[in-house]
């Protein structure tokens, strides 16, 4: 009954811990035991007449002993169940953390973050109780009412018997309200991290929902759902409680029925008063701890459906991990005849060829949405179910290793993740030995270093997001990171798209002089950018339509020319008017 044997050898070093908890427990009992009958002795004593004072003393000093034991073996249970909590947690939050890393930079494609962070917090907390205080609860609730059985058995069979047999009523109660309790739990935890998803979208976006004043609307949607969850948390609560009544009915009723039984063998003559006394003391003990387990059940069952959360995440289907290195100092990109689909149904990219050789100036261009982006992050590795072949350095993607490629490869998009600190623990992101003066460098090379000398230079704090900067400066600086990183392979995506023309154009230069120690691969809309480049790849609906230099695709007077005159002319109208 609810034993996850799964989850049990996942966490197989809490099982000491476990063991541990129920020794403690039972010697607690045992000790109980034996105060009652010393109390059932001197009671029966002092029906019979005055006791001598040896017994008397006797009794206080038992009573005394049994109050030091069960103290420590309180003590012990807790420490047993707090060592065992923390094995969990650290086991469990281990595992989820490697299978993110297993899972790379794509597992936002299978698992939302909300419902990751919602697991390994909540989730594994709900275990903790498990591990910490059911599992140990279970193994003593079984073994309690045996001993108590076989204690009681020497005074009176019948009474004994009784109480062993009410014993298995309370997990027939469990078990029945259980079959209800999965489905209704399992409802609970999907609309739960439903919740979570919604509010951190949200709250992320806010901003956003401000300036369109869907604040409101998506106030309303979130209260809806926070509706249905109050909904469906009250009947959990609704079931837990229903069945603590009924499991309180089984267990008082069971003892009533055993101390009725102890009464009528006393008057039957049949037990001493000393054994009715220890019979009807320890009636309730027989059900107590197993009514305890009912209480850690409900505990232990939103356990149980956080861990069918946590087992899917951790048996997500992995990216195939290669293990070849890319040990090429400049190595050459071959691209032959690559396919890739998102959804299995529309094909994004289709039969691209590219050659890239190392050192070279390569751009691709193409209208929103003809697929650069996708060809950048497979060539990142982030995508790895494409048809065809693309080889870095003459290793195929698949069977690179992530590391060696990210050594390889530097990707710098348009919405680079700064991180709350200061700029030099950014830009050693990049390099983690760099000295002040070669980040003093990159940073001239974006033109962000008169910037900063006016602020704290280096030590500059930034928000989480870099809030603190402008869209071009923050821009700047993941530019700066990445060219710290120093990787013969550099792929910019529109790295230069929110910085102004002036700024961009002096970038555009350090990005050129790049060409020759590394390879670079330019996304760019804007095509002036695209100029020097050794090789220009038209891009359209996913394929590749033109190649050739800038001139070369002018010449040819196709998409790429005539997208050079309609944003050439756009460019004078600009100039144009800002003369007038
Ligand atoms: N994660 C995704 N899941 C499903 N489809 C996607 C995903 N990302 C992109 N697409 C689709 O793939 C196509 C190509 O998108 P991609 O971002 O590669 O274009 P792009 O040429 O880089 O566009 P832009 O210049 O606007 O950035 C688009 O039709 C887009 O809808």
């Amino acid at each position: 009954m609810m034993m996850n044997k799964r989850l049990i050898n996942t966490v197989s070093q809490s099982k000491k811990y476990i063991a541990g908890n129920v020794a403690f427990q039972w010697c607690s009992m045992a000790a109980n035991i034996a105060g009652v009958f010393a109390a059932g002795n001197l009671i029966g004593r002092l029906a019979a007449g005055k006791p001598e004072k040896e017994v008397l003393w006797g009794t206080v000093l038992v009573v005394i002993a049994v109050l030091a034991v069960r103290c420590i073996c309180l003590l012990g249970s807790a420490r047993m169940s707090f060592l065992s909590s923390e094995s969990v947690k650290k086991t469990l939050r281990r595992e989820i953390y490697q299978k993110l890393l297993r899972l790379g930079s794509s597992y936002q494609e299978r698992v939302s973050t909300s419902e990751v962070v919602q697991m390994s917090v909540e989730g594994v907390d709900q275990l903790e109780t498990y591990f910490g205080a059911y599992l140990p609860q279970f193994f003593y609730s079984m073994l309690a009412p045996v001993t108590l059985f076989a204690v009681l058995s020497f005074i009176s069979v019948p009474p004994a018997l009784v109480l062993l047999l009410c014993v298995p009523l309370i997990p027939a109660a469990i078990a029945a309200v259980q079959i209800f309790a999965k489905k209704l739990l399992g409802k609970y935890w999907g609309q739960y991290t439903a919740l979570g998803d919604i509010f951190l979208e949200n709250l992320q976006g806010l901003t956003t929902l401000k300036i369109y004043q869907a604040d409101e609307y998506k106030s309303r949607q979130m209260d809806e759902e926070a509706e249905k969850f109050r909904k469906i948390t009250m009947k959990v609560l609704t079931m837990q409680l229903n069945s603590i009544s009924v499991m309180d009915l089984v267990a008082f009723g069971g003892a009533a029925l055993g101390v009725i039984l102890s009464l009528w063998q006393l008057l039957a003559g049949n037990i001493s008063l000393a054994g009715c006394f220890v019979i009807i003391l320890l009636a309730a003990e027989f059900f107590i701890p197993m009514r305890q387990l009912g209480s850690f059940f409900h505990i232990a069952m939103n356990g149980m459906a956080a861990s069918d959360k946590i087992f899917n995440l951790l048996d997500l289907p992995e990216p195939q991990q290669g293990k070849a290195k890319i040990s090429v100092k400049n190595p050459d990109i071959s691209i032959k005849h690559v396919s890739f689909s998102y959804d299995r149904e529309r094909e994004v990219l289709k039969d691209i060829i590219m050659e890239i050789p190392g050192g070279s100036f390569t751009a691709v261009a193409g209208e929103s949405g003809c697929g650069k982006s996708t060809l950048a992050a497979l060539l990142m590795g982030r995508n790895k179910s494409y048809s065809g072949s693309i080889q870095v350095g003459g290793i195929e993607l698949s069977q690179a290793s992530e590391e060696s490629l990210m050594k390889s490869v530097t990707y710098v998009g348009h919405d680079s993740y700064i991180f709350k600190g200061s700029v030099r623990d950014n830009l050693k992101m990049g390099d983690p030995g760099a000295e002040e003066e070669k980040m003093w460098n990159a940073l001239e090379k974006v033109n962000l270093a008169d910037f900063l000398r006016t602020e704290e230079g280096l030590d500059t704090q930034l928000e989480e997001r870099a809030s603190n900067l402008s869209g071009g400066q923050r821009q700047r600086l993941a530019l700066a990171r990445a060219l710290l990183h120093d990787s013969p392979v550099y792929i910019f995506d529109e790295a230069t798209s929110n910085i102004d023309v002036e700024s961009e154009n002096e970038i555009m230069a350090q990005i050129r002089s790049l060409k020759g120690n590394k390879s670079v691969i330019l996304i760019s809309h804007r095509l002036a950018n695209l100029t020097g480049a050794d090789r220009v790849y038209m891009m359209e609906n996913g394929r590749v339509c033109e190649a050739g230099t800038h001139e070369e695709l002018l010449d040819y007077g196709g998409g790429y020319a005539r997208l050079w005159k309609k944003q050439q002319e756009l460019e004078m109208i600009g100039k144009g008017g800002g003369q007038e």
